[in-house]
């Protein structure tokens, strides 16, 4: 009787593309069959939110919850998710085990009145409903009408090609994943779009006692990426990601040392602080804390009190 590894993962697409990704990891590291895995479909609270931004409606918790009551009750033996929709506080009992290697992790602009954000004509439509995109559409843009777009990729380039608005802005790795980086006009730089922490990075979560899993992931987990994943996800939990300021963070990484910019932004994109930080790649977490303390010290505190 073959063991088998239930994965599980929510039923979107580019959900399924992760998990999938996951499992041929698995099957390549390990020499299992196809037939050793399980792919758990688990509808969530956030795939059933579609009419206003998921930061009003409780933020990000809602993709994972109710995988997470899953692999708790042990219904799932892991579950792949996007490590951006990743809350920096999990339930008890559960951890991030592995991350697989990040794709690329810049932004894309998807443009049908113009291949990029500065073509487009003044006062265009531009959808995204998340907070860091239309801060820095706003910045790069005022004039630019940022208008709500919410639903997984396909729907929201569905929306496009209905007129709804002019371009979109979405992450590259996500395009890349779903076979659909034909439809991106431009690459955004990482510097002029610096992305949410976590894009392009697939995480795998487990059960803290569950040691044959674990042993399993190591074959799968890529070091660099945890590092970075380590870096930007303490910036954040150091900058308190329940808040309504967008933040933008990316630590690369590159002979064992890793360089950090994280950002913090006014939803009209008129105000924003930047932090740059370099150290040695183990000291991960010690950094993105550190430069989350630099850039709040910068903005100070009332900065994070206006956006409400
Ligand atoms: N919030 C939805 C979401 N979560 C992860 C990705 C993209 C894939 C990734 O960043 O790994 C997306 C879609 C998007 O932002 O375009």
């Amino acid at each position: 009787m073959q063991t088998i590894l239930r994965i599980g993962t929510r039923g979107s697409p580019l959900a399924l593309a992760q998990a999938y990704e996951t499992q041929a990891r698995l099957m390549a590291a390990h020499g299992m069959p196809a037939e050793a895995f399980e792919i758990a479909v688990i509808s969530t609270s956030g795939d059933r939110i579609q009419d206003r931004p998921l930061s009003e409606a409780g933020g990000k918790g809602l993709f994972t919850k109710e995988i997470e009551e899953a692999l708790l009750a042990g219904r799932i033996d892991i579950a792949v998710h996007s490590s951006k929709d990743m809350p920096t506080q999990l339930p008890d009992g559960l951890e991030l085990s592995a991350f697989l290697p990040r794709e690329d992790a810049r932004d894309a602009f998807v443009g049908k009145a113009a291949k990029t954000i500065a073509g487009l004509p003044q006062g265009a439509k531009v959808g995204s409903s998340s907070l860091r995109r239309q801060a820095l559409i706003r910045r790069m843009r005022p004039d630019l009408d940022v208008v709500m777009f919410r639903g997984n990729v396909q729907t929201r380039l569905r929306k496009l090609d209905e007129g709804v608005a002019a371009g979109t802005i979405l992450a590259y790795a996500g395009l890349k994943r779903l076979g659909l980086e034909h439809v991106v006009t431009d690459l955004i730089p990482l510097d002029v779009f610096p992305p949410a922490p976590g894009q392009g990075a697939i995480c795998i979560e487990t059960r803290i006692d569950d040691r044959d899993v674990e042993k399993m992931l190591v074959a799968v987990h890529d070091v660099a990426t945890g590092q970075a994943l380590a870096c930007e996800r303490a910036f954040l939990a150091a900058l308190d990601g329940s808040c309504r300021t967008p933040i933008a963070g990316y630590a690369a990484i590159e002979a064992g040392k890793l360089s950090f910019a994280g950002l913090i932004i006014s939803p009209d994109g008129t105000q924003s602080h930047t932090v740059e930080l370099q150290g040695p790649a183990q000291d991960a977490a010690r950094i993105g804390g550190e430069a989350a303390r630099t850039v709040r010290a910068r903005a100070g505190e009332k900065f994070f009190d206006g956006w409400l």
